[in-house]
């Protein structure tokens, strides 16, 4: 199957920075995939790139088996809300659904339509006098009735309230459910990305720290709690991802496909809220040695 999203060596340079490096993973389609990192880890550029707005400086990307932005086609099958959801301040909620129709092949108005409403938004009103939360629902709306087959969302929950963010991740697994449409959004909240996300992929400094399926993620992290102990003499199979110590006792991160047998440990599952912020820690990125898991 053609992933919808696919990275090979992908890197790019903004002058002497690399905000991406060597970065190559693969979101096979009908996936909600949710990327997470910290502030300027690459999330955006990544995003940017997968959809046309940005071209690589090294590598290669394809979205839904095409170069990015690449033709009409290719265009019609790939929804993006940037982070900053980009709206035309001075039309009204209605003139921007009808511009979405006249733009879009596959414009589904009758959903647009049910979306502004849900939201009460009031279509007479320009998007400039929009509030924050309200201007990324519109910018949402237009993303979803595209009706693409991949949506790529930029931190698209951070100006909704609670409750919009609820309904609007609620929504957008119906839309998931029903149309089958790939779905790639980047988000700090690990617990938003943990209720819809299939697939996750973890970027650190430019780089891949992890990328694939949740289940497979939880399935093969396990937390050790035992006495203190020099992680270098642990089995080779298994990979640390972060380690801390107290004068006698160790609690250890690993990733490994193979049980864990030795009796000084205690073994506990771990949540992927846990998991997800020991890579993101410091030492989790000081160690060279880990793997991305594929
Ligand atoms: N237009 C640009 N010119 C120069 N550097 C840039 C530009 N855009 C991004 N960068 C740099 O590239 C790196 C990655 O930025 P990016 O916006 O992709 O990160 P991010 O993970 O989306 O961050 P955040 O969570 O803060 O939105 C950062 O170091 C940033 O400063």
């Amino acid at each position: 199957m053609t992933a919808a999203l696919g990275a090979r060596a992908l890197g790019k340079r903004y002058g002497r920075n690399w905000a991406l490096s060597g970065c190559t993973l693969d979101i096979p389609a009908g996936r909600v995939a949710g990327l997470v990192g910290p502030n300027g880890a690459g999330k955006s550029t990544l995003l940017n790139l997968a959809a046309g707005m940005l071209t690589p400086t090294t590598g290669a990307v394809e979205v839904c088996g095409g170069v990015p932005g690449s033709g009409p086609e290719q265009l019609a099958k790939v929804a993006f809300v940037a982070q900053e959801t980009p709206v035309y301040p001075g039309l009204s909620v209605a003139e921007h659904l009808r511009l979405g129709a006249r733009l879009n092949p596959r414009w589904d108005d009758a959903l647009a339509r049910a979306r502004i409403e849900r939201w009460g938004l009031d279509p007479r009103r320009r998007a400039g006098k929009l509030s924050g939360g309200q201007r990324a629902q519109l910018a949402l709306t237009l993303g979803i009735a595209k009706r693409p087959e991949l949506l790529l969302l930029d931190e698209p929950v951070a100006a909704l309230d609670p409750l919009a963010r609820r309904e609007f991740l609620a929504s957008l697994m119906e839309i998931v459910a029903e149309d089958g449409v790939s779905v790639v959004l980047s988000s700090h909240l690990v617990a938003d990305l943990e209720r819809v996300c299939d697939h996750l992929v973890v970027l650190v400094g430019g780089e891949v720290r992890l990328d694939g399926e949740v289940d497979g993620i939880l399935a093969t992290h396990r937390r050790l709690t035992g006495p203190r102990r020099d992680v270098a003499t642990l089995p080779a199979e298994q990979h640390v991802v972060s380690a801390s110590h107290t004068d006698r006792q160790s609690t250890v991160l690993v990733r490994t496909e193979a049980p864990i047998l030795d009796p000084q440990w205690t073994v506990s599952e771990l949540g992927l809220e846990d998991l997800v912020l020991a890579y993101l820690s410091g030492d989790a990125v000081r160690r060279p040695a880990l793997a991305v898991l594929r």
